[in-house]
């Protein structure tokens, strides 16, 4: 599989490249040239899979620059029940018929990004290693990311981490999570700002291909496109646990009617036509988490809906229902309490758009260059807008009151105590349900990271692993500084050899 970038420059690369280069060159995202698509006879195949084979299964779709082998020890040292606490990895929690969350943060740092980042350490640590050469990984996070990124690198030969976050904006648990590594790869560096400007400089640093290129930089934020496929196959896993009892008979494959999809993939392989749907409902900041869904329908995964949950930081959801996208500056965005979701401008967006606009490289940089550097933002014709049904696509919004309510109805109803971002999924699903369709909520977090809200919520404190006891108290190393890429540079600069 080859990759280009969506900003026009058609160049093709393979999968290691893209691995350690991140962001292409020309400042747009890489996305697969085609998305393979995947038939009832597979699909078939790999329902029985455990995870760690299902997920070799769809990367070898993506990946041919790595041999057989090497990829499948990889993703069998990755996804383990030692690492993620059951066999099934992403094991479904039924709250009742018919809606079900699928189950994310079992990982070492109790969220979803642990899926993608255990892989994604181990994918770095083999290509480097090949190359012998080493790398360092400048990283955005409003909370949940920088310390899966951490986790999943420290101790990791070749590897340094520089991750920004925005000051005092993420809750005590993720700051200690952090910020208590001692590891001396990993530096934590608090920009005093949100978490877009954090982004903002992860891209000009990148954008700057003389010392993207003399100091080695790569990064594990979404817009690397290793992350996003790790996320695919969860996807998958869940369809597979959602329709467990109610697979339909299977017939033979046949190839999808001519014309009827794009030539980069979708819509579904005629033979997966009368296979159950499922609705994912995904709670959503930089997109990342839900346009790896967007991936796997394009592949065929019989997905009725991708449902974009936000909270008050609600650009995405504005754009779903209006065809404008006009992200926020930061004084406009909002501190919630689901800090992990404030953002408001959602990096993976721009992969969206790039297949909703026929993969018109030159329109998106358009649009998320010139317009959105001259206006502050754009708007799609109502033919494109709806167009976007196309693709499965819906949304809602949550607030700090929803919060607290779908946390107290969950707890009352099922006896599940779910985080705060989970909590505005549940809530958004719970207004687009439909008959006949099992929706799946991307739980995003354990309760323990964001426990004030929990127990405004609740009045008390959410369970916490004895491991992770204290942890806010434990000594703090990270550095604060402006909201300035040349400093960051700078320090880039001082503390690598
Ligand atoms: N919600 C994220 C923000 C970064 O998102 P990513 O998926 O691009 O890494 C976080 O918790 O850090």
């Amino acid at each position: 599989m080859k990759y280009i970038s969506t900003r026009g420059d058609k160049t093709e690369r393979r999968f290691c490249e893209i691995l350690l280069e991140g962001l292409a060159p020309d400042g747009g995202l890489y996305l697969p040239v085609t998305y393979p698509l995947v038939d009832a006879a597979t699909l078939a195949r790999w329902r029985g899979l455990p995870y760690a084979d299902l997920a070799f299964e769809i990367l070898s779709l993506y990946i041919d620059d790595i041999p057989a082998e090497d990829l499948c020890a990889i993703t069998r040292r990755t996804y383990t029940a030692e690492v993620f606490g059951t066999a099934e990895i992403t094991p479904i929690k039924v709250l009742e018929p018919g809606l079900a969350l699928e189950a994310l943060s079992n990982g070492p740092t109790l969220a979803f990004k642990d899926m993608a980042m255990q892989l994604l350490g181990q994918l770095f640590e083999y290509e480097l290693k090949r190359r012998g050469e080493t790398l360092n990984i400048l990283g955005a996070t409003s909370g949940d990311t920088g310390s899966a990124a951490e986790y999943a690198m420290r101790g990791k030969e070749g590897v340094r981490v520089f991750m920004l976050s925005p000051a005092g904006r993420m809750s005590p648990f993720q700051q200690a999570q952090m910020f208590s590594l001692q590891d001396e790869n990993i530096h934590n560096i608090a920009i005093e700002g949100v978490f877009d400007d954090c982004q903002d400089i992860v891209k000009a640093v990148s954008n700057d291909l003389a010392f993207k290129r003399q100091h080695k930089i790569g990064t594990v934020n979404s817009i690397n496109w290793a992350r996003l496929l790790a996320q695919v196959v969860y996807y998958f896993a869940g369809y597979f646990l959602a329709t467990k009892d109610g697979a339909p008979s299977l017939r033979s494959a046949s190839p999808p009617p001519e014309g009827a999809a794009p030539a980069w993939g979708g819509p579904a392989p005629a033979d997966l036509a009368d296979w159950p749907k499922v609705s994912f409902c995904v709670p959503s900041g930089n997109f990342g988490n839900v346009c790896a869904g967007h991936v796997a329908r394009m592949m065929g995964l019989p997905i009725a809906h991708l449902v974009v949950a936000t909270n008050e930081n609600d650009v995405l959801d504005e754009f779903f229902r209006s065809g404008v996208y006009r992200p926020r500056g930061s004084a406009e965005t909002h501190e919630t309490s689901s800090p992990s979701m404030d953002i408001s401008k959602a990096s993976n967006f721009e992969r969206f758009v790039f297949d909703l606009l026929g993969r018109d490289g030159a329109r998106v940089q358009a649009l998320f260059k010139t317009a959105l550097e001259s206006e502050g933002r754009f708007e799609i014709s109502a033919s494109e807008h709806a167009a976007i049904a196309g693709y499965g696509f819906q949304s809602g919004r949550s607030s700090h009151a929803d919060r607290l309510a779908t946390i107290r109805d969950c707890k009352a109803r099922y006896g599940v105590v779910i985080d705060t971002h989970t909590a505005d999924g549940l809530k958004v699903a719970q207004g687009l349900r439909e008959p006949g369709t099992t929706m799946l909520v991307l739980e995003t977090a354990l309760p323990v990271k964001f426990a004030a809200t929990i127990v405004e919520a609740l009045g008390e404190e959410p369970p916490r692993p004895a491991h992770l006891q204290g942890i806010e108290s434990l000594p703090k190393r990270v550095q604060q500084m402006p909201a300035d890429a040349a400093q960051v540079k700078r320090y880039i600069e001082r503390h690598v050899c």
